[in-house]
C-alpha cells in the first residue's frame, strides 16, 4: 500500500505580503516537485511590537520565531523576504532557495510623483535608507515615520494624511496593487535595501533531504546579485535598518555592484560602484564595502532617522 507523504509545513508570517509570498513560494514547489504544502501561521516580534524597528536594530524581528519553528521540528521550511534576513549566518540554518527576484526597486504611492509633490508635503517610511535618499532629491518634504502593512500605510494617502508613502515594488506587485504606484524610482536614484525583492527559502541545516528538495527553486543568478548586495552589508556591519543601499546588475558572468551609505539628513553620500565575475559575488561585496569604509562610509552609519 503506497504510502502518501504528508504535506510539507510551509512557516510563514501571518501579514497579506508574507503568506502571499510564501504561497508563491508553495505554489512554485508543488509545480516542480509535485510535494504537497500546508501553511502554518507563524507570528514574530516584529509583527507584534509597535517599538521603532529602527531602534531595535531591524535585524531579524520579522526571523527568529520562524527560525525557532524550524529548531523546534513544528515547520519543515520557511519562507522569508531577502532584506529582512539578517546577513550573520545563523548556523542552524541554511537558505536552501533565493528563487528568480522579483523588482528590487523601490515605489512611491501617492498623488503625484516625488519632483510634483508641493513644498512641505508629508511623504510616509519608516525606513532610514529610503529618508535618506529621499532628502537628497527633495530635502523640502516632511519625512514621517510609519509603520503596518501596506494596507496601512496606503491608506494614510486615501485619508489624506500623508501625500505619499513609499514601499518596495515587489510586495506591491505581489500584493496585485501595482496599478497604485505612482512612481517606481530608478536605483541611480534610490538604492534599493540590499536583497529587496528577492525571497529566501529557509530549512534546518541537518536536514539534507528538505535542502535538495528546496534546491529546485534556487535561482543562481538571483543568488549571486543579492549575495554580493548583502556581502556590503555585512562589511559594513550595518543591520538591515541601516542607510545602506546596494544593487547588483546581473550582466551574466559579470555583476556590476553599487553601493551607497547616505546621511540621513541626506547631506552626504559615500556612493561606489564595482564590477566582478558572478562567481565570486562575496569579495566583490567585501571589497566594495572596504573601499567605502575608505572614504569614511563609517561616518554615515550612525545617525538617528527621525
Ligand atoms: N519588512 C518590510 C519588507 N520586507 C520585504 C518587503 C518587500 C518585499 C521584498 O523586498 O521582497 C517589505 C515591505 C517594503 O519594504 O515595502
Amino acid at each position: 500500500m503506497s504510502s502518501v507523504p504528508p504535506p510539507l509545513r510551509l512557516g510563514t508570517r501571518r501579514s497579506l505580503l508574507a503568506t502571499t509570498q510564501s504561497g508563491l513560494v508553495a505554489d512554485m514547489l508543488t509545480e516542480l516537485t509535485g510535494t504537497a504544502v500546508e501553511m502554518v501561521g507563524v507570528t514574530t516580534f516584529g509583527d507584534v511590537t509597535k517599538s521603532d524597528l529602527t531602534q531595535l536594530g531591524g535585524t531579524g524581528v520579522f526571523v527568529s520565531a520562524l527560525r525557532d519553528k524550524l529548531i523546534e521540528g513544528e515547520i519543515d521550511f520557511a519562507v522569508h523576504s531577502l532584506k529582512d534576513l539578517p546577513t550573520t549566518p545563523d548556523p542552524r540554518v541554511v537558505v536552501a532557495a533565493i528563487p528568480p527576484r522579483d523588482d528590487p526597486r523601490d515605489a512611491l504611492v501617492g498623488a503625484a510623483k516625488l519632483a510634483d509633490l508641493p513644498p512641505g508635503a508629508k511623504v510616509g517610511t519608516g525606513s532610514p535608507r529610503r529618508i535618506a535618499q529621499l532628502r537628497m532629491l527633495r530635502p523640502d518634504l516632511e519625512y514621517v515615520p510609519i509603520r503596518g502593512n501596506a494596507d496601512t500605510r496606503i491608506g494614510k494617502v486615501v485619508s489624506g494624511e500623508l501625500q505619499a508613502v513609499v514601499l518596495a515594488a515587489a510586495g506591491l506587485r505581489r500584493l496585485g496593487r501595482q496599478s497604485e504606484i505612482a512612481q517606481i524610482f530608478e536605483v541611480d536614484e534610490m538604492l534599493p535595501a540590499p536583497g529587496q525583492g528577492a525571497l529566501a527559502v529557509e530549512c534546518r541545516a541537518d536536514r539534507a533531504d528538505l535542502v535538495e528538495l528546496l534546491s529546485v527553486l534556487d535561482d543562481p543568478r538571483t543568488r549571486a546579485a543579492v549575495t554580493a548586495e548583502r556581502a556590503v552589508l555585512n562589511a559594513l556591519e550595518a543591520g538591515c535598518a541601516a542607510p545602506v543601499g546596494a544593487y547588483s546588475a546581473d550582466h551574466g558572468r559579470e555583476l556590476i555592484l553599487t553601493a551607497a551609505v547616505v546621511a540621513v539628513d541626506g547631506s552626504r553620500a559615500v556612493r561606489k560602484s564595482t564590477a566582478g565575475a558572478s562567481s565570486a559575488p562575496t569579495d566583490l561585496g567585501r571589497d566594495l564595502a572596504a573601499e567605502m569604509i575608505a572614504e569614511g562610509a563609517g561616518t554615515l552609519m550612525g545617525e538617528r532617522a527621525h
